[in-house]
Order: structure tokens, then C-alpha cells, then sequence
């Protein structure tokens, strides 16, 4: 079949990462189909296979999930209908009509006690619902259907949907004063850095299916990320360093999960953009669509 051509269905099409892939391929895109959760629910089979027949799609990009992560800890029901079941039923449907499946995971698959960069064959751990839920997920497809990619990304942000980026800046302009997490360390990503890499996937010509790992360069604490974002936009805001045991949460969340990016980089030669210079462009393209 050629890849270069035909629908690419993309589930979740409105959340954060779908609008990002929006804003990516523009307005002359001919090939990708946004669809909203009602015009397709991921947990609804015979709505899926109804848009199987109808648009007979090449490749399917999952950006569908339930992403509440101490919600999840209540609803842990839902989070697996959303992370771990309806990606089973994605590939199971994809294998069927031979269509090339393409998923976005997590770093919090990772339990976070290794202080190293972690790579695609590492062993995982959840240590919470929604991590549990994707790996799940993650592990139902590769079950199921061998064309597919599951790219693991980490703390994404953009001008569109929630994120911490916005919850910083909201909480900012409220209040003189703000604690936030330095015993956690991750790798921020810029949701249009991320909407890029997966158009690569679906025009490259050859096929290495598996799982990837992608996030911006670098390496950050939660505190270190809301410093730049108030340095960028150049707000005043008395920020302290706090432990993660001075901020209770619903959720446990991964102490270390900054990801190895080699295998993406050599497969798809690229550079990738460090996660300051990304976060500089993320809040330049958010005043511009202010
Ligand atoms: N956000 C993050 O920090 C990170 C996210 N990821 C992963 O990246 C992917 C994209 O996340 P992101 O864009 O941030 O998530 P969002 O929460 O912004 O978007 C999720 C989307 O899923 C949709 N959705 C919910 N229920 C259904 C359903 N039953 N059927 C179809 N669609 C549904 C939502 O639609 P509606 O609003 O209408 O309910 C929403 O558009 C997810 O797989 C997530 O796990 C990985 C690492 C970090
Ligand atoms: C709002 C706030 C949060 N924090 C802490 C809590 C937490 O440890 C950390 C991040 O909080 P958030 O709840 O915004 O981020 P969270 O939703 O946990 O982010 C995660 O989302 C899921 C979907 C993923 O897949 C992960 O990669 C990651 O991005 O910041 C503070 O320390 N101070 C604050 O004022």
C-alpha cells in the first residue's frame, strides 16, 4: 500500500497534541482528518468501524486519552476505557483493515527511580493509575498489531489546551507567590515540536515500526520549568523550590523521566530543539494568537 497517500485519521483531534498537528499541516491539508470525540468516540467500536468503511484510511494517529492524572486515581474505570482499551480496540481495527497505527504514550510508563536517560527498552513501572492505564495501552497494541508506532513523550505544553505552561502563567497574574516542585525532573516538549515529528512518521518512506521516545532536549525540575516560563514572559512572581512532599497529590508521579531520544534521532535525522528555545517559541506564538 502507499503511504503516501490516503486519509489519516486522527482520533482526539481537538485535544492539546491534536490542535497542534492542526496548526502543523496547515490549511492546505488534504490528507488528515481531525475528529472530535463525538464524531469519534475511541471507546465506541461500531462508531470506529463506521469510519473505517467511510474514510478507509492509510494510517490512524491516536491523540485521544484520558490525561487527568490525580483524577485518575478516582476514575480509574474511565482512565482504562480511554488508555489501555481503546487503543486495543484501535489496533485490533487497524489490523483488521490494514492501516498503520500510530500512538502517544508517556514517561510516566516509568517508575522513576533510575537517575540515567531512559531508553525505549527499560524496564517500566507506573507508579500511578493514569501511567498504569497507558502502559497498558502501550502493551495491548503491541500485542495486537505489528504497524504501529508508539512514540513516549513528556510534559506537553502548547498555546492550545491545559497544560502547565498556562496553569503557571494563570497562576501568576493571581498570586505574589508560588511553590512549585524541585525534586522532580523531566524534559518539557513543545507540542508543535511533537505534531512535526509525527507528520515525519507518517510521510517517511521506510517503515521502522516499534516505540520511540521523543521530548525537547534538556533536562528540567518542574520548578526549573516554571522559572523560565515567568524569566520568558517576564513575570514578577516570588517562586520557591519545594519537595514533592511539600505538594501533596492524588497522584504519585515519576521522581526521574528524562527520555533517551536516540533511537527517534537516528531514525528520523533529525536535531532536536532544546526545551527552553521551545518554550520561547511556544509563548511568542501564544501572544501572537492572543
Ligand atoms: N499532556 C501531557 O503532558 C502529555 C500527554 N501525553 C499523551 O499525549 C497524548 C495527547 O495528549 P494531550 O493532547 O495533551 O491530551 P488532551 O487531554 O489535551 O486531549 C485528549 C483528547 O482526547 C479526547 N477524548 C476524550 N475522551 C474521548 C473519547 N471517548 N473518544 C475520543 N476522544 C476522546 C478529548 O476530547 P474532549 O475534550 O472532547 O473530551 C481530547 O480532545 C495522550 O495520549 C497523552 O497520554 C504524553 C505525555 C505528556
Ligand atoms: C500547579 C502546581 C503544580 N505543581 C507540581 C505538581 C506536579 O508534581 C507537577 C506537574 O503538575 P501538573 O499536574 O501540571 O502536571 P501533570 O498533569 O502531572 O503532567 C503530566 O501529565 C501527563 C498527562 C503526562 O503524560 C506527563 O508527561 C506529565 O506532563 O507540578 C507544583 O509544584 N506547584 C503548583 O503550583
Amino acid at each position: 500500500m502507499n503511504r503516501d497517500k490516503g486519509n489519516v485519521l486522527v482520533f482526539g483531534g481537538y485535544g492539546q497534541l491534536g490542535q497542534c498537528l492542526q496548526a502543523v499541516v496547515g490549511s492546505a491539508n488534504e490528507r488528515l482528518v481531525f475528529l472530535s470525540s463525538q464524531q469519534a468516540n475511541v471507546a465506541n467500536e461500531e462508531q470506529l468501524v463506521s469510519l473505517f468503511n467511510h474514510y478507509k484510511p492509510t494510517i490512524v494517529v491516536n491523540c485521544a486519552a484520558y490525561t487527568a492524572v490525580d483524577q485518575a486515581e478516582d476514575e480509574v474505570e474511565q482512565a482504562n476505557v480511554l488508555n489501555a482499551d481503546a487503543p486495543a480496540t484501535i489496533a485490533k481495527l487497524c489490523k483488521q483493515f490494514d492501516v498503520e497505527f500510530i500512538h502517544i504514550s508517556t514517561d510516566f510508563v516509568f517508575e522513576g527511580n533510575k537517575t540515567g536517560l531512559l531508553s525505549e527498552t527499560d524496564d517500566t513501572k507506573p507508579v500511578g493509575v493514569y501511567g498504569q492505564s497507558k502502559l497498558a495501552g502501550e502493551q495491548a497494541i503491541e500485542q495486537i498489531w505489528e504497524k504501529h508506532f508508539i512514540i513516549r513523550t513528556s510534559w506537553l505544553y502548547a498555546p492550545f489546551g491545559n497544560n502547565f505552561v498556562k496553569t503557571m502563567i494563570r497562576l501568576g497574574k493571581e498570586r505574589t507567590q508560588l511553590n512549585v516542585v524541585a525534586d522532580q525532573v523531566g524534559t518539557p516538549t513543545y507540542g508543535i515540536d511533537l505534531a512535526n515529528v509525527i507528520l515525519m512518521f507518517i510521510s517517511q518512506p521506510e517503515r521502522a515500526y516499534g516505540r520511540y521516545h521523543y521530548s525537547n532536549e534538556g533536562a528540567a525540575s518542574w520548578y526549573d520549568f516554571a522559572h523560565a516560563i515567568f524569566e520568558i514572559n517576564q513575570l514578577q512572581v516570588k517562586l520557591l523550590p519545594i519537595s514533592t512532599s511539600a505538594f501533596p497529590t492524588k497522584a504519585k508521579r515519576p521522581a526521574y523521566s528524562v527520555l533517551d531520544k536516540s533511537k527517534i534521532k537516528q531514525q528520523l535525522a533529525i536535531e532536536i530543539p532544546h526545551w527552553r528555545d521551545s518554550l520561547k517559541r511556544c509563548l511568542n506564538f501564544s501572544q501572537s494568537i492572543e
